[in-house]
């Protein structure tokens, strides 16, 4: 995943025997009561120290705790439907790149009725959602979705961000792909009135994403919600007003 990700897990491969942790972040009171330092230990590399440390120090990592949410990401979609109200009660609602599922537990909280979850990640179960492991790039990936969802959507969530390579050219097209792909989707599935909501990455082809969407929904706009961090490149598109 690109190191955008601000997902409330630590990814796999960073992850470290307990023994190597120099503060437990389940230490609620600790974290909340000082700036945690953590020693790069024998065996950690300086990138997994940098992102314990930001995890220990971060308000939004301990509210996901806190509240029981699976991830920090979940706030970004909060403050998103504050705004925009993107989830509208008893709708059916797609959520793309949905693993851990925080974005999954915000829909059914604010009052999806059906809800649809799709990640390349396993998740644990969710009562009153729809969870499925697909690779939603590969060509029979959309139809088995809609499936899944038994009739048109009212909100097409993407907070689709693939694993990167470090090769700067390919990582910047399966992102641009993987955002086209979930555009796609929206325009295929949403209902009239629906919205359409995906993550972004400033510097992608967003002119072109844009034209593709302009005039079939009333409304498009660029939003960073206040818990995406400031250095993250990743911003979200906001179409609003499905023409049909
Ligand atoms: C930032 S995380 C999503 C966090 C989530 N919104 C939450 O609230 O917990 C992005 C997810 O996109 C998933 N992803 C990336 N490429 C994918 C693909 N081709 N098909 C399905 N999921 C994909 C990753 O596995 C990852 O779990």
């Amino acid at each position: 995943m690109s190191d955008d990700t601000e997902s409330g897990e630590e990814p796999k491969r960073r992850r470290k025997k307990k023994a190597d942790r120099e503060v437990k972040p389940s230490d609620a009171r600790a974290s909340k009561q000082f700036h945690e330092k953590v020693k790069t230990a024998r065996g950690r590399k300086l990138s997994s120290t940098r992102w314990l440390q930001r995890q220990l120090n971060d308000p939004y990592v301990q509210r996901a705790q806190a509240e029981g949410y699976r991830s920090r990401a979940a706030y970004k979609l909060i403050e998103l439907d504050d705004r925009f109200h993107v989830i509208p009660k008893g709708g059916r609602v797609v959520d793309l790149g949905a693993a851990p599922g925080g974005w999954v537990q915000v829909a059914l909280k604010r009052g999806a009725s059906h809800v649809v979850g799709v990640d390349l990640l396993e998740m644990d179960h969710i009562a009153g959602a729809e969870l499925m492991v697909l690779d939603f790039s590969e060509p029979d990936a959309p139809a088995k979705v809609k499936a899944a969802l038994g009739g048109p959507a009212d909100a097409v969530l993407s907070d689709l961000a693939p694993w990167t390579t470090g090769h700067k050219s390919t990582d910047h097209l399966r992102i641009i792909a993987l955002v086209e792909l979930a555009a796609a989707f929206a325009l295929e599935t949403l209902k009239p009135g629906g919205a359409f909501v995906a993550k972004v990455f400033q510097g992608g082809t967003e002119d072109e994403l844009l034209n593709q969407l302009k005039g079939r929904f009333a409304k498009i706009r660029h939003a960073k919600p206040p818990s995406s961090r400031a250095e993250s490149a990743e911003t979200y598109l906001v179409a609003t007003g499905f023409k049909g």
